[in-house]
């Protein structure tokens, strides 16, 4: 089965108008990609997505790092998936339930409101970049599995069969996360194998086969050639790394290195 790299940045709540500028000024400067072995999806804060629409090259993709549960309406500080696709048609794309948005205490986001986010988003079209992972402790106590199948299983709960092709899974293992302690390749490929096996089980074979499984938490460009050649991980959710212009078109590399 050969599935194309997806390539993530995840730029968090960073930038400023000059920094964004700057940023897509160095992205613009790497080679073409190779639209055969991977596409980049880049998600910045949501002030400046359509500013960097107008600054990067189209064959890079954007994102908004997060949307409502439903549609427009009185929901003051909220965006709609019905935005997102109407600002980065035709290639809307969407990160959902991030770590940092299940656990930071300001916004603990349930699996259930993960889930309905991603029902939404979907039936407006946008591809989904669903994050799952477990915490330090999670992991220590052999649990990492089990997290991962109740954040995945809230979603199977109210997404049709077909709606997954609208998926990418990104396993982010929140110890990884930021902290410079990348899950080694075994690590990353034993879970994302564990993931795959839970789809063919609970979703179909043929989803399963054709669905990206990116791995995040400390990618650089150091780390991601060695990752990128594990047979299930397809791609990267990038945080620091994607801050950096010669850092993520490295990232962006290894991806196409490893699809040839
Ligand atoms: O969404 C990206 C992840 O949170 C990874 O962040 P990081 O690359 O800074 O560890």
């Amino acid at each position: 089965m050969t599935r194309k790299y997806l390539v993530g940045g995840n730029w968090k709540c960073n930038g400023s108008l000059a920094s964004v500028k700057q940023l897509c000024s160095a992205l613009n400067a790497g080679d073409k990609l190779d639209d055969a072995k991977v596409e980049v999806v880049c998600a910045p804060p949501a002030p400046y997505v359509l500013y960097a629409r107008n600054l990067l090259r189209p064959d890079f993709m954007l994102a908004l790092q997060n949307c409502w549960v439903g549609g427009c309406g009185a929901y003051t500080g909220e965006v709609a998936a019905d935005m997102v696709a109407d600002c980065l048609a035709p290639t809307p794309w969407v990160i959902l339930g991030h770590s940092e948005r299940r656990h930071l205490p300001e916004l603990r986001e349930s699996d259930e409101t993960v889930a309905k986010k991603t029902k939404y988003a979907v039936e407006k079209g946008l591809q989904v970049i669903l994050c799952i992972g477990e915490l330090l402790e999670e992991r220590e106590a052999n649990r990492t599995q089990e997290v991962n199948e109740r954040q995945l299983e809230a979603v199977r709960a109210v997404l049709s069969p077909d709606a997954w092709d609208r998926i990418v899974i990104a396993y982010e293992p929140v110890w990884a996360i930021g902290t410079g302690k990348v899950a080694t390749p075994e690590q990353a490929q034993e879970t994302h194998a564990a993931v795959r096996q839970w789809l063919i089980a609970k979703v179909g074979r043929q989803t399963a086969d054709n669905m990206r499984i990116l791995y995040g938490g400390s990618v650089k460009g150091s780390n991601a050639a060695e990752l990128a050649c594990k047979p299930d991980v397809d791609g990267f959710l990038v945080g620091g790394a994607s801050l950096k212009g010669d850092e993520f078109l490295q990232i962006i590399a290894a991806c196409q290195n490893a699809a040839s």
